[in-house]
């Protein structure tokens, strides 16, 4: 069990959003552990979104666990959940802490390399509430994280998540502002994150 006291947390107040990123909320080996037995044990799937018409293979693949059997719908994309287990009902207990929020999902992504990615988006889906907390976990190789106000241009960041690293987005964050994960031609392995969200 990790010590939920020794972590050291940035804190970026920025114009109408708010991160708090802790770097090793998971250590190794436990960060190590955890990666592996998801990777193995997710029910990875690869769905397909449209695009203008035209649809496409999502660029990594996913799975959905939620406490409730509510499907999840996002980029005209549903999900059906499958119930928590026990690792990931630990994992959200210990995020739950830290953050003083409590979650009732996980949306958990698979980047196979470095050719897979999530493309600019809010997490601003109706049931996910007004201003939602968004916690998200990384596992695996390191991948860079943007984000960007919508419309003051100079708001522009990056962020490189590492293994076991812990990022939560608040405040109106999902209004204002947009993220993503892009590609990198780097020869990179696999990354896992997790973003556990109350899905109302
Ligand atoms: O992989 C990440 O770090 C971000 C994932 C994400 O933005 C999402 O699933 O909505
Ligand atoms: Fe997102």
């Amino acid at each position: 069990m990790m010590d939920l006291f020794s972590q050291e947390k940035t804190m970026l107040n920025l114009p109408q959003a708010k991160l708090v990123y802790v770097p090793e909320f998971y250590h190794n080996p436990e960060a190590d552990s955890i990666f592996k037995v998801l990777l193995q044990h997710v029910p990875w799937q690869q769905d397909h979104i449209s695009l203008f018409g035209k649809t496409y293979k999502q660029p990594r693949l996913t799975a959905l666990y939620a406490e409730n059997d509510k499907t999840y719908t996002y980029s005209g994309i549903t999900m059906k959940p499958h119930p928590f287990n026990k690792l990931l009902l630990q994992i959200k207990n210990e995020v739950e802490i830290i953050s003083k929020h409590k979650f009732n999902s996980v949306l958990i992504n698979l980047y196979r390399d470095g050719n897979d990615s999530n493309g600019w988006h809010a997490d601003n889906e109706k049931e996910l509430g007004n201003n939602p907390v968004i916690a998200s976990l990384s596992f695996g190789a390191k991948r860079m994280f943007k984000f960007k106000h919508r419309t003051l241009n100079t708001e522009n960041y990056k962020l490189e998540l590492e293994h076991g690293s812990l990022l939560i987005m608040k405040g109106e964050m999902q209004h204002y502002w947009l993220h993503q994960v892009p590609k990198t031609k780097k020869p990179i392995g696999k990354r896992i994150n997790l973003t556990f969200r109350y899905i109302e």
